[in-house]
């Protein structure tokens, strides 16, 4: 029998420094998101980063938790719930990180009778430190303890037309009853040497945006690519003019240089530039979580109105909207009935 497992990142179990230790440790221990040798990586995370971050990290968290838990958990969840009854296959939800785990997802689909899988990280774009971080672990799980289990992969959805359609639609709803200058499209950021690492050809991606007009296999696996993509697939679905309209890429850290323009500097470029009201979104995400809500909602909000802006709206993430499970629920359907993926790497 057919089944789906949704995969996103995870959370902490509570919004205390005791419990974002173990969960930053699993996450920033991770090769493919501090990529670097592993007695280097054992040194910054645990020596270094782990020593005040989950404090600080706990902090931002207790600013946006539920009394059901995490937004980010919450939110997957009541979407899963929803794909749920749209399908006859079992639905999972599991998480890259975190006590919700994708081998107890799996188990759970294995229990019913699942022994082929359509996994979907719910992730529109293709990085490293996401996408394939969730299909490599899925892989490891699989092999070591579902070998009877098939497991094909939805590619990443960034511009396949019925993704660009809701995501349009929910800007235009989060759009009512506000007036706007510019709309800010903030994603999250990456290492510029993540962009070079997953470049199959070596060459292609040059990073300042001069190879991203030239077709080329390395568009697969380019996060910049492919999110300015999202960017210039919904500015002409909204008919919005180019000058209302930019990107930019938050939530770095320190250390190596990260994708440009940041957000935060953009918040001050955009108010200087007398582009008073502003609204956000953050299309990198599709359940709001720590840096939609903390870094975009709040944060943002702060930095750009003490840089002179007047009014500001974050655009909520397309979360559980009918419109994006029903997408969702289209594309796992399509390929239970034909095997057929209804995202391809070229669509
Ligand atoms: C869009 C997908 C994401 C990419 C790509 C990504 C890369 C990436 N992230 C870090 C470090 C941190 N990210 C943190 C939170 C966080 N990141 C994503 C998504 C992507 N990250 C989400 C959805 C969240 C929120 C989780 C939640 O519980 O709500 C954090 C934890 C919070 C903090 O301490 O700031 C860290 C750390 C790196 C280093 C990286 C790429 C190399
Ligand atoms: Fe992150
Ligand atoms: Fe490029």
């Amino acid at each position: 029998m057919k089944g789906v497992l949704l995969v996103n990142l995870g959370s902490p179990e509570s919004p205390t420094a005791k419990d974002v230790k173990p969960y930053l440790d699993e996450f920033l221990m991770d090769e493919r998101v501090i990529d670097a040798p592993k007695w280097l990586r054992t040194f910054l995370v645990k020596g270094i980063i782990l020593q005040t971050r989950p404090k600080k990290s706990a902090k931002a968290y207790a600013k946006i938790w539920w009394d059901e838990g995490s937004p980010l958990i919450v939110l997957s969840e009541r979407f899963a719930n929803k794909v749920q009854q749209h399908t006859k296959m079992p639905v999972a939800l599991g998480m890259r990180y975190g006590k919700m785990t994708i081998k107890n997802a799996l188990q759970e689909l294995k229990d019913k009778g699942v022994d082929e899988v359509l996994l979907v990280p719910l992730y529109p774009h293709y990085a490293m430190s996401s996408f394939e971080t969730v299909v490599v672990k899925v892989l490891e799980e699989q092999q070591q303890y579902f070998p009877e289990m098939g497991v094909t992969t939805l590619p990443a959805f960034y511009k396949n037309a019925d993704y660009i359609q809701a995501l349009s639609e929910s800007i235009i709803d989060g759009l009512k009853d506000f007036e706007y200058d510019h709309i800010l499209f903030s994603y999250h950021g990456i290492p510029e040497r993540h962009i070079r690492k997953s470049d199959p050809t070596r060459f292609h991606c040059k990073i300042d945006g001069s190879c991203c007009k030239i077709n080329s296999v390395a568009h697969n696996t380019c996060y910049r690519h492919q999110v300015y993509d999202t960017t210039e697939m919904v500015k002409a679905y909204l008919g919005l003019p180019e000058e209302q309209v930019s990107s930019s890429f938050q939530s770095r850290l320190a250390g190596d240089p990260w994708l440009k323009p940041y957000t935060d500097f953009e918040f001050v470029r955009l108010a200087k530039e007398g582009k008073k009201r502003l609204a956000v979104i953050t299309p990198a995400f599709v359940s709001d979580c720590l840096e939609t809500l903390e870094e975009i909602a709040m944060e943002g909000k702060e930095q750009f109105m003490e840089a002179g802006g007047e009014d500001y709206k974050h655009i909520p993430c397309m979360n559980d909207n009918e419109a994006w499970v029903k997408v969702m629920a289209k594309w796992v359907n399509d390929w239970e009935a034909t095997g057929e993926l209804a995202v391809t790497p070229s669509t």
